[in-house]
């Protein structure tokens, strides 16, 4: 037994998605009056996150998070309850005032994934949704208080999850972010 959660959709190892899956809903934590997210299609790019922005359930040291094609994305209930966490961020989380759980985050600035909005497939009782794909920002969990000497430990459970640990993101999202910021600075294709 480890003594640690990573997430508890995946503590128990991964749950495959469906990959006709055709949407479904996201709800916050208060028993009145929740916001509800609908999303229309599947998660991409889901990973567990070790960044301290991400929303992670309680005592768990990951986030999961995924992205959706913004016009795929509508909050169909108590949008009202909505504030975003830091103005200053690259991705505005969108959280509920009162149970503080993130129902999206978007990117309004020039950025790679402009036009995505991260979501957190927990948030849902519907059955499907994209299994993570890979763990990202995983030495950040130190910046948060985790000793460093457990970071083999935790980089091993993900492994034996299937989750390859990465410091940053993916090499697949890496390799989006550098075309971007190739394509800013007008550079020719080698
Ligand atoms: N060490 C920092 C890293 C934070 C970070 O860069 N997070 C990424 C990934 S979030 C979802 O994968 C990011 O894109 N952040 C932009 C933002 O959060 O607005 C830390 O732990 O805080
Ligand atoms: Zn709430
Ligand atoms: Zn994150």
């Amino acid at each position: 037994m480890s003594s640690f959660s990573l997430h508890p959709l995946i503590d128990n190892g991964l749950t495959k998605g469906n990959p006709d899956f055709p949407g479904g809903k996201l709800h916050c934590k208060c028993s009145k009056n929740p916001v509800e997210v609908t999303i229309k299609g599947n998660v991409a790019h889901n990973h567990a996150c070790g960044c301290s922005q991400c929303y992670k359930p309680k005592g768990a040291l990951f986030s999961i998070v995924g992205v959706v094609p913004v016009a795929n994305q509508s909050v169909t209930a108590n949008g009202d309850k909505l504030e975003i966490v830091n103005k200053d961020a690259t991705i505005l989380r969108h959280a509920c005032k009162e149970c503080g759980v993130h129902m999206y985050g978007r990117i309004e600035k020039d950025h790679a994934f402009k036009g995505l909005d991260f979501v957190h497939v927990e948030l849902s009782d519907d059955k499907g949704w994209q299994e993570p794909q890979f763990a990202a920002f995983v030495s950040s969990l130190i910046e948060q208080g985790f000793p460093p000497s457990k970071m083999g430990e935790v980089r091993d459970r993900l492994r034996s999850i299937g989750l390859e640990p990465y410091d940053v993101l993916s090499p697949t999202l890496m390799d989006l972010i550098a075309t971007h910021a190739a394509e800013k600075a007008g550079k020719e294709k080698l």
